[in-house]
């Protein structure tokens, strides 16, 4: 059962309108949930960036990474819409990604519809590697390529100074573009593709010291408002024309080297049949026949 979404309350009045004016254009668009998957390396900010979003302090957050690497989903309802966030542990352990720790989100998921998967990573990173990489390729085999349809990428720790060369939008759109390359390889896709769907990219940051406007919403160097704006971001990627990711049983156990070629068996036998062992057949009745018949015969 969902609890009543009471921290939306703690958003000043601004912030409240806007994201109310987005629940009801979900609602126009006859929807009335949303389930946001949440996933990414360890301590970049997911438990934060979900209690920011939701106004309350819903999942724990630790300098630390976890000692149970367990995913928790926060229900929570407003006006007749419920909004769902999965909250995961970083996947990664001791410079690889834990297969165990992604089979437990699997399995967790089991019979769930994913609308928006936020893959979050950090703003003030200065660069992208091969766990990255990784990282990427763990969730696409998990959940398909298609689930990147349904992404977000969300940069946190925002409120940031560039280095002395640089603007912050530069920083920003150098940033973005070094992940949002990881994501496009990582989930092999083509070139046309890419044209075709550009990954959202949105600025997060979860600090207490964040600055505000004057109407008391947070906002971030580049004067953006970040909450209605993610959210916002989250409502145009649920509504998209792309579907949903539905995780049934057969896309936690993947594709089965078992099954595999099964569709030709019945080829085969066919082939088997007319061409083995019919010829053999007819060969044997040419040798019978051809054979010089004995004296008792
Ligand atoms: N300054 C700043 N600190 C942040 C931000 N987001 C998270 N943190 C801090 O970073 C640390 C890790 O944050 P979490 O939200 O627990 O990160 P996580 O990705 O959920 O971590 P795991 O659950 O261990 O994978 C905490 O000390 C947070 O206070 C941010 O946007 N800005």
């Amino acid at each position: 059962m969902a609890r009543e979404w009471t921290g939306i309350q703690q958003f000043p009045l601004a912030t409240q309108t806007k994201l109310l004016e987005l629940l009801g254009t979900l609602k126009e668009k006859s929807r009335d949930s949303l389930t946001i998957l949440v996933m990414g390396k360890g301590g970049v900010g997911k438990s934060s960036t979900v209690n920011s979003i939701l106004g309350e302090r819903a999942v724990a957050v630790s300098a630390f990474q976890s000692d149970v690497p367990r995913p928790v989903m926060v229900s929570r309802e407003r006006s007749g819409f419920t909004l769902n966030i999965i909250d995961t542990p970083g996947i990664v352990e001791g410079g690889y990604v834990n297969d165990q720790a992604l089979q437990l989100i699997k399995r967790f998921l089991l019979n769930k519809t994913i609308d928006v998967l936020l893959y979050v990573d950090r703003l003030d990173s200065y660069r992208v590697d091969n766990l990255d990489r990784q990282i990427v390729k763990a969730i696409t085999e998990s959940f398909g390529k298609e689930i990147w349809r349904k992404g977000v990428v969300v940069l946190t720790h925002a409120q940031l100074t560039p280095p002395d060369c640089l603007s912050y939008d530069d920083f920003f759109a150098r940033r973005s573009e070094a992940v949002l390359k990881v994501v496009d390889s990582g989930a092999r896709f083509k070139k046309h593709e890419i044209q075709d769907h550009v990954i959202p990219v949105v600025l997060v940051e979860n600090s207490s010291r964040c600055n505000k406007n004057d109407n008391g919403e947070k906002i971030l160097p580049n004067d953006t408002v970040w909450i209605p704006s993610i959210v916002e971001t989250i409502t145009n990627i649920a509504t998209n024309e792309s579907k949903s990711i539905v995780v049934d049983q057969k896309l936690i156990d993947g594709p089965n080297a078992n099954e595999r070629g099964k569709v030709f068996i019945p080829l085969i036998l066919a082939f088997q049949y007319f061409f083995v062992i019919k010829q053999l057949q007819k060969w044997i009745k040419d040798d019978i026949a051809k054979a010089p018949k004995s004296s008792w015969e």
